[in-house]
Order: structure tokens, then sequence, then C-alpha cells
């Protein structure tokens, strides 16, 4: 029988055998949130080591140029370690820095931030702000989505898939970073999907969203939020910020930095459901909105209509499309950008450049790609004024964050 010591089949020996020791210092965190140490001069990977750590790790896989380690023991800890609320947590590929206290989080992922804007976009000598930090760092994402294998298995597991793995899914019986109404609902939505487990040829996705409207698992029923007093609604299955304690916040950040030179125009480009286009609209004559998912752009227009907003238009297409019907000038005009983790294409930026507005706005849940269209705005004749992380997400290792820009 296989055992958990035996040499897996396909291991490289080189540099290391299999569950070879090492001791050593952490040096940094990288951007997937492992600590990353350095053995002489060879890279070492150890999940859930923290920068300044002196550790012992186990090595389990060996790559071209670094390696991969299980973290054994701690034996100088961080001054930033803390205890991780959740007892799931290093098991659970869900969160990535429940060990590390939030201050330090917040400094870690400005790091990154700034890590990148070098690395891929380029960009010297601009200044990141300290991350904007969420009010709650935990109980605040009003979205969870487990998942459950098909009938076969065993054990049946309702939850998230198990931290380094792509196929393996982890019970979760309750979420921290989850509201605590969706943790209410949990328990009953698990006890309903085992009661039917039969019926599951497939794996399959669970949704609760928490919504003014109670916690919601239908996807396609139309929900409801309120932001900065007006209401949106949307397909409870689609895309809507999921942390609704920093949302106000990041919204008046994004209307402050758009509004500090007057302009006439507003145009929203990857608009979802309105949420910048419509809290913006009073300080505009008229706001473009652009969305690809057509029921969207639609509650777009009854968001608009519900909230009073007269001065609105949304087009349904590609974020390109909006240049085509725009009746006013780019430099009497400010943009909002929000488009998902893989950023924008190339179509649509080179049409942005040609239109010119004076102000942009870029909001991103991916610093990545974002630093990857900041070279290309910047090259085209826009300067980056200013670059503000939001902390969306605590305890995990993403962060949203955004960029303003003005037209050189
Ligand atoms: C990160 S969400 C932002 C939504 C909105 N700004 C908000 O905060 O609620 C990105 C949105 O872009 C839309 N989208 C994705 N690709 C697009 C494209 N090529 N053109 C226009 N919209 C797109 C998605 O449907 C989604 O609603």
């Amino acid at each position: 029988m296989w055992r958990m010591t035996e040499t897996p089949r396909n291991f490289n020996p080189e540099p290391y055998p299999y569950h070879h020791e090492l001791e050593l210092i952490v040096e940094t965190l990288t951007n997937l949130g492992h600590g990353l140490a350095r053995d002489n001069n060879w890279v070492v990977m150890v999940p859930f080591a923290l920068p300044g750590e002196r550790v012992r790790a186990r090595v389990f896989r060996n790559h071209k140029n670094y390696s991969d380690a299980d973290l054994v023991d701690v034996l100088e800890p961080s001054p930033q370690r803390v205890e991780p609320p959740c007892p799931l947590f290093g098991q659970c590929g869900g969160c990535q820095y429940q060990h590390l206290d939030y201050t330090g989080q917040k400094e870690w992922k400005r790091g990154q931030v700034v890590d990148l804007m070098e690395r891929i976009g380029g960009l010297e000598n601009v200044v990141v702000e300290p991350v904007h930090g969420s009010p709650k760092e935990y109980h605040y994402r009003s979205k969870l989505t487990p998942h459950h294998p098909n009938r076969q298995s065993k054990d049946f597991p309702i939850g998230f898939l198990r931290y380094g793995r792509r196929n393996q899914i982890i019970d979760v019986p309750q979420c921290p970073i989850a509201t605590d109404a969706i943790n209410e609902a949990l328990p009953i939505e698990r006890k309903k999907i085992h009661a039917k487990k039969e019926k599951f040829k497939r794996g399959s996705t669970l949704l609760l969203r928490h919504t003014l409207e109670g916690v919601i698992t239908d996807p396609r029923a139309t929900v409801s939020e309120q932001v900065l007093g007006k209401v949106y609604e949307f397909q409870a299955g689609e895309f809507f910020q999921n942390n609704p304690f920093i949302l106000p916040e990041l919204i008046e950040y994004v209307l402050e930095q758009i509004g500090r030179v007057k302009l006439r125009y507003l145009v929203d480009a990857y608009c979802g459901v309105g949420v910048f286009a419509l809290s913006a609209a009073r300080h505009f004559e008229q706001v473009a909105g652009v969305e690809i998912n057509a029921q969207a752009a639609e509650q777009a227009r009854v968001n608009a209509a519900a909230n009073g907003v007269t001065n609105a238009t949304f087009t349904i297409g590609k974020s390109e499309a909006i240049f085509a019907s725009l009746s006013f000038p780019g430099e009497e005009s400010a943009m909002i950008i929000d488009p998902p983790r893989a950023g924008c294409d190339e179509v649509f930026l080179r049409q942005l450049l040609d239109f010119g507005p004076k102000r942009l706005v870029y909001v991103s849940c991916d610093p990545a790609t974002q630093a990857r269209d900041l070279k290309i705005l910047q090259a085209g004749g826009y300067q980056i004024e200013r670059i503000q992380p939001f902390d969306l997400f605590p305890q995990t290792r993403h962060i949203e964050n955004v960029a303003t820009l003005s037209r050189a």
C-alpha cells in the first residue's frame, strides 16, 4: 500500500530528496501569499510561513528552479503572526492570510501592488497609497459559492477546493469570512443538498447571496442591495461587489477622484447594473454606461429609473461599442473602467486613447492585468496621478486597486 512517506513515483529528486527537512528564514511573500525563502541561492516556497520567520519546512516537490515545501514548525514567529480563527485554515483553499494580522495583510498587499506596477507596468516613481482597509475583517462576504462532487463521492463534502489542489473539495460547514446571515443559512442549504445527493450525476456549485431580500440561493432570482442611498437590482448569480461594508467607501473614493476636475460627461465602461454610473450621475450633465451582459445592462436602466436618475443611458455590448454611440467629446469627459480579472482588451484601449477622456479612474480586481493596461495608457499619453488599493477581500491574497489617470 502507498504510504505518505514513500516517494511519489514521478518525484524529481534534485536538489532535495522527498520530505527533506530544511531550516529557513522567510524573506518575503509571493503574490499567491506563499512565504519565499532561500537555501543558499535555491528558492523554496513555504505556504503559511511569514516574512522574517525562522521555520522548519519539508520539501514535497522540486521544480526546475525552485522547490515547494510544507511548513512543519515555526521556530521564530513573526510579531505579526496571529492564531487563525477558522479551524480549516491551511486546509481550505479560500483564505491565505488568517495567520497574518490585519496590519500585516495591508502592508503586504500594498507591497504586492508596488511590485506589479513596477515589474509588469514598468511604472517607476508611482506612489502606491497605503491600503484602505475593510471596516470588517471577517463576516464581510455577501456571496458564497460552495461546491460539491458527484453522488459517487463517499464522504460527499460541500465546500471549497483543498489548499493546493485542483479537484479535491474540503467540507466547509461554516465560513468566517461570509456574513452571519450566510453562516446561518449554510447548514440548512447543506442539509438540502445532502438530502438529494443521489440526484447529482455531476458535481455542482451552490449559491448563497446575502441581499435585502435575505439569503437567496436561486441564481436567477432578481435581488437588490442598497448602496449610498440608492437601491440596485441585479440577478443573484451575476456580478455585484461582494463586500457591502467597504463598497460605499470605494464608490465615494472613485467619485472623489473622478470629480477633481469639473467635467460635463461621464462614461462608465464595464458598468454592470450601473453602480458607479448612477452614484456619479448627479455630478454630470450626461452619463453613458456599457455592459456586455444584456440583463445587467437592462437592470442598469431599471435602476436608473427606480432611483430617479434621468441623465444616464446604457448600451448593451462589448466595452468598445460605447465609443460609436457617444455624442460628447473626450476633452469634456471623465471615464470609469472596471473590467473583469482579465482586464481590458487592446481594441477597447486603442479606442479609449482615440476618444481621449480628460480623466480616467481604472478600478481592478487584478492589479497584474491592470498594470499591463496602465502601461498602454501611459504610453498613449496618460499620467498616473494616484494608485489606491482597497482591501475588499480580507484574509485572502486578493486586492482591489484603483488608479487615477489624467490626460497629460
Ligand atoms: C468587475 S465587474 C464591474 C461591474 C460594475 N462596475 C460594478 O462595480 O458593479 C465587470 C463587468 O464587466 C462586464 N464585462 C465583461 N467583459 C466585458 C466587455 N468586453 N465589455 C463590456 N462589459 C464586459 C461583466 O459582465 C461585469 O458586469
